[in-house]
């Protein structure tokens, strides 16, 4: 992707403690059966006392950010602790609101609420599209906003927009973003889509009854909102706030939630990822500490840009005043006490657009053709359909004379910053006009071939992958969608460089070409080489670029239209490519997970033998 990525503020020593906020349920139960009373109460905005157990006639005293009382409302919980954070998303940077506490503590009351008490998530979601609307159009900038929803439960990652998904992997780039692969992303255009939504996907979320909570969260929940903002310039600048809204899953003791089996098993795993959690905050705020153990746990791994990262964070701890949760309590206020001691970073992220990209890092991220801003939407959709189907065209675009425009506008803007990075972002504007280069040579070369309207050799060999002609078996949605190196009918190996097309498509089921070509034998390496040789020079080449470029622009659905490449496969190549960048050649492809030379050399023989069956 001929992006590069900046760091507006980068130089700056700008910082920012984790807010800390501690909130207090009402009774819900009835009060303690020997009249005992609360065991924590509030002293005012800021400090709270809890009895101390080792000696009953004193109290322990904290001091927060900010104490929520008993008769706090959803309205005050958010305009004093999550609303003024809300803003930094705008600009590109990251925010984060948590819920913390013990089972049955009112964490998803919190943040979830009811419908006649919304809480922190349908307020904060109605208060972005609020700032959005309320930016004023002269000042240049395109907003898009954005959804992804998922759970952890039993350490695996369920994205819970597709709760057929399996187990999601986590990935960082080189710029230490945390990223999901195949998460889906989706753009929302008002809060009631939100709504439409967040509403049945929260209900594939992983709940159930214990003795403490009739109805208990067994899972994490995490809501990333984000709002992608784009100039409207020569050179776009492109800047990516998320905001990430968390119902942790509460800390339990099982001699007291009669858990046992399942909710046992629930139980352990939860238990592990917030002590994991609390050994995090422990060496961030030991200052010494060699390595912080984010990896330890999904949680944490996830959570990693906001405790100690970039974001602007804000936890919500929350507590009963029942006696019966009195230890909980007590390691609660404990965990947040020291919590509030982290100090994250916060910078915007952003990126400046230096060819017309179609699809940006977010969506390969997504996994899907998410587009952006979603002005464009439909538009763009249509869009990445016609790229999938259409190699040459996307070629021809980056053959415009305006992208070198538009390198060479960048170049002068960035020789005027005298900053640090100076250097470095000339080599990499050096970099990306080399390979403007190579792509504009690549582009020559393809048009002249699918140019050549007599020549019997090419001309339906590089005819642009298209989709199924009207008189052909109807493929299933999905290959509707997935354009690229379908299986069509085989040719025998030897007729493909001189036949003219007689393609007919066949579905899934029949048998994909490679294995017609298989040699009986299973020595494929010796016939390697011969099935190549028999292929014109100059048509290979075609198809190997192609390949590429799928390989280097498709998202999940075109990646999963190769041969060869299932939906694992081609998460694989998605985070292979968020953290590595492009595949510079077809054979960088061995490097990811999973993919041996024997692998390799039968998938290029199947995509290049489909490629040329169309
Ligand atoms: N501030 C509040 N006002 C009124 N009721 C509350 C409040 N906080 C929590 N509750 C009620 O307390 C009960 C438990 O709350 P909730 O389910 O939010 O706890 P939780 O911390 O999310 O528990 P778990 O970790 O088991 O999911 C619910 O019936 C909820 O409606």
């Amino acid at each position: 992707m001929a992006q590069r990525p900046t760091v507006s503020d980068g130089g700056s020593k700008k910082t920012s403690r984790v807010r800390v906020a501690v909130r207090l349920r009402p009774y819900v139960s009835r009060q303690d059966e020997k009249g005992e009373g609360p065991c924590v109460r509030g002293l005012d905005s800021q400090n709270l006392e809890i009895i101390n157990w080792r000696n009953a006639t004193e109290t322990v005293k904290y001091h927060f950010d900010v104490f929520h009382g008993e008769q706090t409302t959803q309205q005050d919980v958010f305009l004093s602790s999550v609303k003024p954070i809300l803003p930094h998303i705008l600009n590109g940077q990251n925010a984060s609101v948590f819920a913390y506490g013990p089972t049955g503590a009112g964490k998803t009351h919190t943040m979830l609420g009811t419908a006649e008490q919304p809480g922190v998530i349908p307020r904060a979601v109605r208060e972005v599209f609020n700032l959005v609307s309320a930016k004023d159009e002269n000042e240049g900038w395109d907003y898009s906003i954005g959804m992804s929803y998922l759970e952890i439960y039993n350490e695996k990652v369920l994205d819970l927009l597709s709760p057929s998904s399996q187990d999601l992997p986590i990935r960082e780039d080189k710029d230490k973003n945390i990223l999901i692969p195949g998460l889906t992303h989706t753009t929302l255009s008002s809060f009631s889509d939100f709504d439409k939504q967040f509403v049945p996907a929260t209900l594939n979320r992983t709940t159930a009854s214990t003795k403490l909570n009739q109805r208990s969260s067994r899972s994490h929940a995490i809501l990333l909102i984000k709002v992608v903002r784009t100039q409207r310039a020569i050179t776009q600048r492109q800047q990516t706030g998320k905001l990430y809204l968390v119902d942790l899953a509460g800390s339990e003791d099982n001699r007291r939630t009669g858990n046992q089996g399942i909710r046992l098993k629930e139980s352990g795993a939860i238990n592990l990822s917030l002590f994991t959690l609390s050994k995090v905050v422990d060496a961030l705020n030991s200052g010494t500490a060699v390595r912080v153990p984010y990896r330890d746990s999904k949680l944490t791994r996830l959570l990693q840009d906001s405790l100690g990262g970039s974001a602007h964070s804000v936890m919500i701890t929350n507590i009963a005043p029942e006696n019966k949760y009195y230890f909980d309590t007590f390691g609660a206020l404990n965990f947040a006490a020291k919590s509030k001691l982290i100090v994250n970073k916060p910078f915007t992220r952003e990126t400046v657009a230096v060819l017309p990209v179609k699809r940006s890092r977010e969506e390969h991220e997504a996994g899907g053709c998410v587009t952006e801003p979603h002005k464009k939407k439909q538009k763009d959709e249509k869009k990445c359909e016609q790229d999938a189907s259409s190699p040459s065209a996307h070629y021809h675009s980056l053959s415009e004379p305006s992208v070198m425009d538009r390198l060479i506008a960048l170049e002068k803007l960035m020789m005027v910053s005298q900053d640090k990075n100076g250097q470095s972002v000339r080599n990499e504007i050096q970099e990306l006009k080399e390979k403007q280069r190579e792509f504009e040579r690549n582009s020559v070369l393809l048009s002249q071939l699918a140019n050549e309207k007599e020549g019997p050799v090419f001309h339906n060999t590089l005819a642009p992958l298209q989709r199924k002609q009207p008189n052909v078996t109807k493929p299933n949605k999905q290959q509707a969608v997935v354009q690229p190196l379908q299986v069509l009918k085989f040719q025998p190996v030897q007729q493909l460089a001189v036949v003219k097309k007689q393609s007919v498509c066949v579905t899934k089921k029949e048998k994909k070409l490679s294995d017609l070509v298989e040699p009986p034998d299973g020595k494929e390496n010796a016939k390697e080489t011969s099935w190549e040789s028999q292929l014109d020079t100059s048509v290979l080449d075609g198809s190997k670029q192609k390949i590429l470029h799928v390989l280097n622009t498709g998202c999940l659905k075109e990646l999963k239209g190769l041969q060869q490449i299932g939906d694992k496969k081609a998460k694989l190549i998605l985070g292979w490519r968020e953290i590595h960048g492009r595949f510079t050649k077809l054979e960088d492809l061995i490097n990811v997970e999973g993919m041996t030379q024997k692998r390799f050399s039968s998938f290029m023989k199947a995509n290049i033998l489909s490629a040329m069956g169309k």
